[in-house]
């Protein structure tokens, strides 16, 4: 999509809006040719030139109320600037959360949280400039056909010296165009590395103390402070240098129209009116030249503003981004229950009774792994162990059956119905979720359980009990409105693992799927969670994915992973005698939990 067409897509989403805009900012840029109509009247009045008279009164009281009109326009654009340049960033931001929101979670953004960040605030920024700017340029053609028109009846020539810097700085602007954009792109860049670094230190702080590497990690914020240092140098010398040739090439015409009025008003062809017209213009000329310039420097940033926006995408269709919706900026928010109901494609409630999955594969495009022709069955109630050595392909396999991977092979059947988006269908009531490394946020465990879930005390209980929280809950100081603090900082491992089953427990979907829960809990706890979960959610599918002997002996059937592939399954008792990768794993698992006992 070319910049022009993108620019354009939000022009349009509020087109009345734009008009008035423009219809204010060209009354701003145009109001000076009265004031400088009325000067001329004044000196051509003092110097005897004028062929008809005002008087001073009525001079003053017309200038005055020019000024006033104009004070008025001005109120008036940046009101309406202000409305249209917010809702065009808003619909960006909008988009461009939507589509973050609906990717497939694992690969939600394609970089940095703190680079993605940068570019919702940056990027959209620039746009905005630009667009907002756009209106200058629209008020200055207007004043510039105008005052042309009105100072060419006075001296063809020495209009064409008040236009020519115009044609400079234009010429200048096309020249650096290139490098403006390079030099741009770098330095933001070099920005959202550095906001990038800053965000993954606040949120890894434990590790890098625990790791002793706090030196290196201040080296590293150097080197890319330094490299952000160079090249917002290099931008802002050349924007700076743009901006002083626009300048000075104003300069340069104001000297030559001096030079050039002074002859011809020794010569009585030029009153002192006339020069007063053309000194009063060139003044705005020269603000308007500066804006127009400036106008160009914004339109070609935003190429690189769009095309970073753009990228944010991952390849799906550029127009998503300038898509026209609502932003509900007054009155009543929609009920977001029902909203992505409508726009997810249909949740429609249902028993599960089968699942199959038919050839699954994914294969991560960094490293060309992960999970390939994978068929599996799961039967109502059946509780299904996916086990495998570390890199086998397990997480991989249940993040794609949930759509937070985008499958790129292999049908997924619910009930024997196909499910075209898994990402839409697989979330609570049909199945929720716990993964490797529960994300919890800085707020109340009741807060965290929920998640906006309006669940009774009841529910709310069963939950609780079902993820052997009960005694902690007991034990935090405000039980379990108790605050626990940055991605859940206040609570054991084993507590927050937990407090993530209680989570997905609360859900009661028909499909639950755990991604080594146990990994942090001790046995006998694991335990407990597997005989509540069978006593107190009898009916509900179990996909587990675990290594741990607690699991596996109470699984109806064992999935082995090798190499992303399903090497074998059966019950236990079956793959102990066929499946010697089975075998290390269960006998290596004694080890590891009698370890984790000690
Ligand atoms: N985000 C990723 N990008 C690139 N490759 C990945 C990514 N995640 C996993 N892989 C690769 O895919 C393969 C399967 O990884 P996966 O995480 O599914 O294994 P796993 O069996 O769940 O391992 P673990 O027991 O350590 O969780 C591995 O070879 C891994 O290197």
């Amino acid at each position: 999509m070319t910049t022009f067409r993108f620019l354009w897509k939000l022009v349009s989403y509020r087109k009345v809006l734009y008009m008035l805009n423009a219809l204010a900012w060209s009354l701003i840029y145009l109001a000076p040719i009265v004031p400088g109509l009325l000067t001329k009247q004044f000196f051509d009045e003092l110097s005897g030139h004028a062929s008809y008279t005002l008087g001073l009164g009525s001079l003053l009281t017309l200038l005055l109320m020019a000024a006033l009109a104009r004070v008025s326009f001005v109120l008036f654009g940046f009101v309406t600037d202000v409305q249209f340049r917010f809702r065009i960033g808003a619909l960006l931001r909008r988009n461009l959360l939507r589509h973050v929101l609906k990717e497939p979670g694992a690969r939600a953004i394609p970089v940095s949280p703190g680079e993605a960040i940068s570019s919702f605030r940056d990027d959209v920024d620039q746009v905005e400039e630009s667009v907002s700017w756009s209106v200058d340029v629209l008020g200055f053609l207007v004043f510039a056909a105008v005052s042309c028109v009105l100072l060419m009846r006075i001296d063809a020539q020495m209009t064409l010296w008040v236009f020519l810097p115009l044609i400079l700085v234009v010429s200048a602007a096309q020249l650096s165009t290139a490098l403006l954009q390079k030099y741009r792109a770098a330095s933001r860049e070099a920005t959202s590395q550095v906001t990038g670094a800053i965000s993954e230190m606040f949120s890894t702080v434990q590790s890098i103390q625990v790791a002793g590497a706090e030196d290196r990690m201040i080296r590293r914020f150097r080197k890319l402070s330094d490299e952000r240092r160079q090249a917002m140098l290099k931008d802002t010398l050349l924007t700076t240098s743009l901006d002083s040739i626009f300048s000075n090439a104003v300069n340069l015409g104001t000297g030559l129209i001096l030079l050039l009025a002074a002859e011809s008003m020794r010569t009585g062809e030029f009153t002192v009116g006339d020069f007063a017209l053309f000194v009063y213009y060139l003044s705005f000329v020269t603000q308007f030249i500066q804006n127009f310039g400036k106008f160009i420097t914004y339109f070609k940033v935003s190429t690189v503003a769009k095309n970073r926006l753009m990228s944010l995408l991952q390849g799906a269709d550029p127009q998503l981004l300038t898509e026209h919706h609502p932003l509900y900026l007054r009155g009543k928010l929609p009920d977001p229950q029902e909203d992505s109901h409508t726009a997810g494609g249909g949740v429609e409630a249902g028993r599960l009774e089968r699942l199959d999955l038919d050839g699954l594969t994914y294969m991560h495009p960094e490293t060309g792994r992960g999970i390939h022709g994978v068929n599996l069955s799961l039967e109502r109630g059946s509780f299904t162990v996916v086990t495998g050595r570390v890199g086998s392909g397990k997480t991989t396999l249940v993040r794609t059956l949930l759509g937070l991977l985008p499958k790129q092979e292999g049908d997924i059947r619910w009930n024997g119905r196909p499910i075209a988006d898994p990402g839409t269908h697989f979330i609570p009531p049909h199945s929720a979720y716990t993964p490797q490394i529960p994300r919890l946020y800085s707020d109340t465990l009741r807060n965290n359980i929920l998640l906006g879930l309006n669940a009774d005390e009841e529910r709310m209980e069963r939950a609780i009990r079902s993820a052997v929280l009960e005694d902690d809950v007991e034990r935090l100081p405000d039980g379990l409105g108790t605050v626990i603090g940055p991605r859940g900082v206040k609570l054991s491992g084993g507590q927050a693992q937990r407090s993530a089953a209680a989570r997905m427990f609360v859900r009661e979907a028909e499909l639950l799927v755990f991604d080594d829960l146990s990994s942090a809990l001790d046995v006998d706890t694991e335990s407990k969670l597997w005989d509540r979960l069978a006593e107190l959610r009898a009916g509900t599918t179990c996909l587990v994915v675990s290594h741990r002997k607690a699991a596996l002996s109470r699984a109806d059937r064992i999935i082995v992973m090798n190499q992303g592939r399903i090497e074998a399954e059966g019950t236990l008792e079956e793959l102990l005698v066929t499946s010697e990768e089975l075998r290390s794993i269960w006998y290596g698992s004694e080890d590891r939990d009698s370890d984790s006992r000690k």
